[in-house]
């Protein structure tokens, strides 16, 4: 038998597992890395976050990754190397944290590699007539660099599987949030406020817990970011809300932003800054005339459309403005962000917030957790059924197994 295959085996029969969870998400700003112990799987995980840091990217990391983000004709040369090459530099930054934290490779069993997204196509979204219908997504930074790179056996690619089994390849947040943070003594809304804003819904571990299910809500932060790098250069994102707070939303503005299909769409649903992006504000702005709206309102305005998307996505699920909420635990970068925290207590009013900390998972490293979580799954668990039988939360374990050597 091949050694790898063994030590796979064993480790799946091990009562715990060392395992690095890797995400970067749309906003580049860096790979989350956290150095996770499990004990168990299935219902029964157990985590002891170990270790978490984000190594950020450098411009020219940022730089490179934006030659194809999100973009819908690249060049295929530039893609196909960038594929390793984000392998090998989120391998380097695995062995970066794992030097400081004075921890061995070999005392590691699994890394959990999410990779970048570069574009996210569900149905809904893309133009393509050959293929109307299919959801596609494609993450870089191939699983086999990041094996060989690190000498530890990788799980990678993990949004493959949910897509051939009817998905639209995310939210997978579902699977880990519906492990790791069911409660039988509450109904709980885990809201990720990222690039895109994201939710799941849990309700309380029993008879209806499987009705658990995630869905993309909108735009979290990226078009604030775009808007900044656009009207800024040199900055990345509106540190603590402050120049939205300085400025009033736009009305006419906010209504034509939120006059898009996606915000209506039955849920669970996806998408990404594809949509969400310069042309689809660019459009907004010509149609109301606010091309010159000065920087302030701007990002007040988009704030405003973050929190409403939420709002809609939330209403949805629990029908009128005075329907009683689940407890909102957020997480995600735009929760250090006040003017979009105000923005969605105004439009939740009634909800209890708090941070995913008070749950005991950071809420900046949440997101690697997750895939840890789902790595452990593909190696020691099983399929869980989850979202109440909704045609897109398939009950799969999901990621590729790569091993070094
Ligand atoms: N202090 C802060 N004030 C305002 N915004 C902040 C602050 N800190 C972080 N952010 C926002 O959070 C973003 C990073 O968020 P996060 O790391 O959760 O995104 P991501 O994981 O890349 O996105 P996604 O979940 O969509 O993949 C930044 O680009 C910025 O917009
Ligand atoms: C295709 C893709 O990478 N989607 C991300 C992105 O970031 C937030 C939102 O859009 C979510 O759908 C997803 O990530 C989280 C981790 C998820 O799959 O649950």
């Amino acid at each position: 038998m091949n050694a790898a295959i063994a030590r796979l085996c064993h480790l799946a029969q091990q009562p715990s597992r060392r395992i690095v969870g890797l995400m970067s998400g749309t906003s580049l700003d860096g790979l989350d890395v956290a150095l996770c112990r499990l004990t168990g799987h299935g219902a029964a995980t157990q985590l002891a976050l170990e270790h978490f840091a984000t190594v950020p990217y450098t411009d020219d990391v940022r730089r490179r990754i934006r030659q194809v983000f999100a973009r819908e004709q690249v060049s295929l040369e530039y893609l196909t190397l960038l594929n390793p090459w984000l392998g090998r530099l989120h391998a380097g930054m695995v062995l970066e944290c794992l030097r400081a934290w004075q921890v061995a490779p070999v005392d590691v069993d699994l890394v959990a590699s999410h990779g970048q997204t570069v574009y996210h196509a569900p149905a809904h979204q893309h133009q393509q007539a050959d293929f109307a219908g299919q959801n596609a997504t494609l993450q870089l930074g191939d699983g086999d660099h990041v094996a060989q790179g690190t000498g530890i056996i990788t799980v990678s690619d993990f949004r493959q599987k949910h897509l051939a089994a009817g998905g639209e390849g995310a939210p997978l947040a579902t699977y880990g949030d519906y492990l790791l943070l069911s409660s039988p003594a509450e109904a709980r809304l885990l809201l990720n406020l990222g690039g895109i804003a994201n939710f799941t819904y849990l309700p309380r571990t029993g008879a209806d817990a499987r009705t658990a299910f995630s869905t993309d809500t909108g735009p979290g932060n990226t078009l604030l970011d775009a808007t900044i790098r656009a009207r800024r250069p040199g900055l990345h994102y509106d540190a603590d809300g402050r120049l939205a707070l300085a400025g009033r939303v736009h009305p006419g503005l906010l209504g034509a932003l939120l006059d898009h299909p996606f915000f209506a769409a039955a849920l669970p649903k996806t998408t990404g800054p594809e949509l969400f992006g310069p042309a689809y504000l660019a459009a907004a702005q010509a149609q109301t005339g606010t091309a010159a709206l000065g920087l302030e309102d701007l990002l007040a305005t988009l704030v405003e459309l973050s929190a409403a998307g939420v709002a809609r996505a939330v209403r949805q699920v629990f029908g009128s403005a005075r329907a009683p909420l689940p407890a909102v635990y957020t997480s995600g970068g735009g929760a250090h962000n006040p003017a979009l925290l105000g923005a969605l207590r105004r439009h939740l009013p009634g909800a209890a917030f708090a941070s995913t900390a008070a749950l005991g998972v950071p809420p900046d490293a949440k997101e690697a957790i997750l895939f840890a979580v789902l790595a452990n799954e593909a190696v020691a668990g099983q399929p869980v059924a989850l979202g109440a039988g909704r045609q897109r939360v398939p009950a799969v374990t999901m990621g590729k197994i790569s091993w070094p050597g």
